[in-house]
């Protein structure tokens, strides 16, 4: 299990984690979402002890950073996907994969099925410098997977990926929780991020504020888009987003009749009524 309590970093004066606390078990996905340079790297190069905290807890199966030993055994346990900067372009992608066999020959797994599963068989052999964007991306991806540690965090892990990819990464990550592999996810595909995590975190003012459980519906709402910005409707609050969406909170099935008789009289024609969605949660605690 990862344990993360009170973590905080300050940069500059500037608190950018601050008391932050969640713990992510093994077999366990932990999406996390942000805008851009709230602290997500931040959070996982803290865990990875790349950078020191200012005060905080950080255990990895009831390790810690204490002195070196420990932390050559954590390194055994995790690993942080590698940066596509971090690639060399002179070298193939099978170079890489086997640089990481060696580095995590206590848990690598073989390279060429990585390779095949990632569908790399084509490109694997040609240098890096040859490769394009998404190429890049699934080699970065596929080297972490070659290294199997029981923890992986990985940033933005679809940067640069087409659907077919996005899908196909999607499932390796669903194969990989179900061997008991415990990952973190920043990302900033939203509705992607519901495929595989079983909790998804929202990172706001240096601590997790928002925890969407997968399972756990959200609370119902009733969606519209109107010409004119109204507050309320039929005293309903309504709450408007900077996507253009407005929306009205349900809590019983006679108050769903109610607000739908009162868009027909507003002239409101075009509606949904389902869970709110992460884009719009995304919105309501960002923007
Ligand atoms: N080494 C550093 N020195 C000073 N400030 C830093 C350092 N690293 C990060 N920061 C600042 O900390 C804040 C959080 O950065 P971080 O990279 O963690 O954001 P992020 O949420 O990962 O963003 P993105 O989505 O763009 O990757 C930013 O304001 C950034 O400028």
């Amino acid at each position: 299990m990862i344990e993360v309590k009170d973590l905080v970093v300050d940069f500059k004066g500037k608190t950018i984690l601050n008391k932050l606390s969640f713990t992510l078990d093994r077999g366990e996905i932990i999406g996390l979402v942000a805008p851009n340079g709230t602290g997500k790297s931040t959070l996982m190069r803290g865990i990875m002890n790349y950078l020191v905290p200012n005060s905080g807890q950080i255990e990895i199966d009831k390790l810690s950073y204490k002195n070196r030993r420990e932390e050559k055994k954590i390194h055994r346990l995790i690993t942080m996907m590698p940066d596509q900067n971090d690639l060399y372009n002179y070298l193939s992608g099978m170079d890489h994969l086997k640089i990481y066999q060696n580095m995590w020959h206590q848990t690598a797994i073989s390279p060429q099925k990585v390779i095949e599963e990632l569908k790399m068989t084509d490109y694997c052999h040609k240098k890096v410098g040859d490769y394009s964007l998404g190429m890049r991306q699934r080699l970065c991806f596929a080297m972490q997977i070659v290294a199997n540690t029981p923890y992986m965090l990985m940033d933005e892990v679809m940067n640069g990926l087409d659907p077919s990819n996005v899908a196909l990464i999607s499932q390796v990550l669903i194969e990989k929780k179900r061997e008991g592999k415990g990952i973190i996810i920043a990302s900033h595909l939203l509705e992607n991020l519901t495929v595989f995590s079983d909790i998804i975190f929202f990172l706001k003012d240096g601590i997790l504020t928002k925890k969407i459980v997968k399972g756990q519906a959200e609370r119902p709402v009733v969606r519209f888009t109107s010409k004119k910005k109204l507050l309320t409707l039929a005293d309903f609050k309504v709450v408007c987003l900077p996507n253009g969406t407005s929306y009205i909170s349900v809590e019983t099935e006679a108050q769903l009749t109610e607000i739908i008789n009162a868009l027909m009289t507003a002239g409101i024609h075009q509606f949904s009524y389902s869970p709110i969605t992460l884009n719009d949660l995304y919105f309501y605690y960002f923007e």
